[in-house]
């Protein structure tokens, strides 16, 4: 199984098709307070012109139930990363609304208390993995820092999780993806600020550069 790459934080056509002719396997739309922050009607344009082929992976923060639902229909998204608290039922009713093309996937933001939220989640049989992020004290996602990959390969990336897949994000970039690769040893890859311009406008150049190495060392 080859290394998965999402390119998150994606707020055009032209961005979200250099990702995919770059080799993503996964792009990501944030519906939640950011610079990269995009609605349904512009991300449901962008899908439209992509190939099935393309993971299109909505990111919520405390979005209501019944919201996340309706952004999924409305865009055709195939998955979602929940960064905030759900209702524990949460996953069991996303998944017995989309079935099990639906990809689920919890964010665990490595630090003090993440091992006890990273059993939780994957004990619920209706989460597929984990995206393994940084926080700060006002942003929950898109902060371009890195956790302690040492102790997180030690201690979360040790832990057995029946299957389901790791997703290593926070702070990468072309630079240092396959050092996190080689330390981490994940399922998958995910960034935005390392592969931007600006905030909300990608580098092309970078988003090339991430491909190719996390390709190279995954
Ligand atoms: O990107 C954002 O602005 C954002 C805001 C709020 C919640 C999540 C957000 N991004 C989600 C992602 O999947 C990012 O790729 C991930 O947090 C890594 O970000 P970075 O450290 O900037 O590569």
């Amino acid at each position: 199984m080859s290394l998965w790459v999402k390119i998150c934080g994606n707020t055009s056509l032209e961005d979200a098709q250099l990702a995919v002719d770059s080799g993503a396997d996964a792009l990501g739309f944030v519906f939640a307070a950011s610079p990269r922050r995009v609605n349904a009607e512009q991300v449901a344009a962008i899908t439209a012109q992509l190939p099935a082929s393309v993971e299109k992976i909505g990111v919520f923060v405390d979005t209501p139930f019944d919201e996340i639902v309706s952004i999924v229909r409305t865009c055709g998204l195939t998955g979602v990363q929940i960064h905030s608290a759900l209702a524990t039922d949460g996953p069991a009713r996303l998944r017995a609304e989309f079935g099990p093309g639906l990809r689920i996937l919890r964010v665990v933001h490595f630090g003090p208390g993440a091992m006890q939220y990273a059993e939780a989640y994957l004990a619920d049989p209706n989460v597929d993995g984990l995206l393994v992020d940084s926080r700060t004290a006002t942003a929950v996602g898109g902060t371009g820092i890195a956790f302690d990959w040492a102790h997180a390969a030690e201690t979360l990336f040790q832990n057995p999780n029946g299957g389901k897949v790791l997703v290593a994000a926070g702070g990468l970039s072309p630079d240092n993806v396959a050092e996190a690769i080689a330390t981490l040893r994940p399922w998958g890859v995910d960034v935005v600020s390392g592969v931007e311009a600006a905030p909300g406008r990608k580098d092309a150049g970078k988003v090339r550069a991430f491909i190719a190495n996390a390709r190279s060392a995954g």
